[in-house]
């Protein structure tokens, strides 16, 4: 029996595209369905030739190294456990694929003999999908109006930072904003002017603020932030920044809305903290800047009953 003459009708049979290499990764055979698969006429343009023109330029350099190791100690891989690869077609585009490898013996020696079958329309199905849902979950976590992190991603993140304090003694500061007499906008330059001002307020504190801090709007006219490694003075002097700015820009723009802020600082490990108690200190603090004149930022402490 001719082995290599069977084989060559024996993969022109099957519904997937085939070839052949030897050790010095040049095509002994290919099936019909492989030269289309990868763009090319004839199989005599395949046949010969070294299997690194089917890769793209990045990976060629490395791939003798994966057939050797292959030869010399690979195992089989059947269907459902292959490799995944990115194939070149003849156009330089990508072929996402999955090869089924395995050992073949002729009578001159080993051969590889792989099986391929193009993975690209899963592939970009799959990749679509994961935009799909890392946008659905960066608008799950963004406030429309002001484009800000909103509530929730704002308890994400402090969750976040109660786990580094304790773990790492990684301090932080929060702060709870809340706009005075912002209504009054609302009802003597209407809504639209009202969501402006929400708008001008949000990219204040955002640009006042560290890159690394996170500024959130959790409620109509309620913004929160939470500033990383910072310790009190740092978030402070921040903050008393931002609270300036804006009265001056706000009263610029004929919209008298001042900023009330309540701040408290996180940076003991060994202190109990959670979500509630620190934004139950913040928002105290806050109506304690409201309940002496506003325009002003009070600090809190959290309660000393939340410690263990
Ligand atoms: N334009 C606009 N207004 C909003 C939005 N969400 C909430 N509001 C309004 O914001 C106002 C918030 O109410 P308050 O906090 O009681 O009003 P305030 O005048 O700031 O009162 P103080 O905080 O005591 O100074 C209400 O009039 C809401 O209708 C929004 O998305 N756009």
């Amino acid at each position: 029996m001719n082995t290599n003459r069977t084989l060559a009708e024996l993969i022109e049979v099957i519904p997937d595209a085939a070839m052949v290499v030897n050790r010095n990764s040049e095509f002994v055979l290919v099936n019909r369905m492989l030269v289309d698969m990868f763009g090319y006429d004839k199989k005599r343009e395949l046949l010969g030739q070294n299997l690194n023109m089917l890769l793209p330029e990045a990976v060629r350099s490395v791939h003798q190294n994966h057939v050797d190791s292959f030869f010399e100690h690979g195992e089989n891989r059947p269907m459902g456990k292959g490799f995944k690869f990115v194939g070149q077609h003849k156009d330089g585009s990508n072929i996402y694929v999955e090869i089924m490898l395995s050992h073949v013996q002729f009578d001159d020696g080993p051969y590889a003999i792989a099986f391929v079958r193009d993975t690209t329309s899963l592939k970009l199905t799959e990749d679509k999908i994961r935009r799909e849902l890392e946008h659905e979950r960066a608008l799950a976590l963004t406030d429309h109006l002001t484009g800000l992190a909103n509530r929730r991603s704002f308890v994400e993140e402090l969750e976040t930072d109660i786990l580094e304090l304790r773990e790492h003694g990684w301090q932080f500061a929060v702060c709870f904003i809340d706009l005075d007499d912002f209504k009054h906008i609302n009802d003597t330059q209407g809504h639209e002017v009202g969501d402006k001002v929400l708008q001008h307020v949000a990219s204040v504190v955002k640009n006042g603020c560290r890159g690394s801090d996170l500024v959130a709007r959790v409620g109509g006219d309620e913004f929160a932030t939470i500033h990383p490694g910072a310790t009190l003075e740092d978030a402070l002097h921040v903050l008393e920044r931002v609270r300036e700015r804006l009265m001056h820009e706000l009263a610029d723009h004929n919209w008298p809305v001042t900023l009330s802020m309540g701040v408290c600082h996180c940076g003991d490990a060994s202190m109990n903290y959670d979500v509630a108690s620190i934004l139950r200190a913040a928002d105290a603090a806050m109506y304690q800047a409201k309940q002496q004149g506003k325009n002003q930022i009070k600090v809190a402490h959290v309660a000393a009953s939340d410690s263990e």
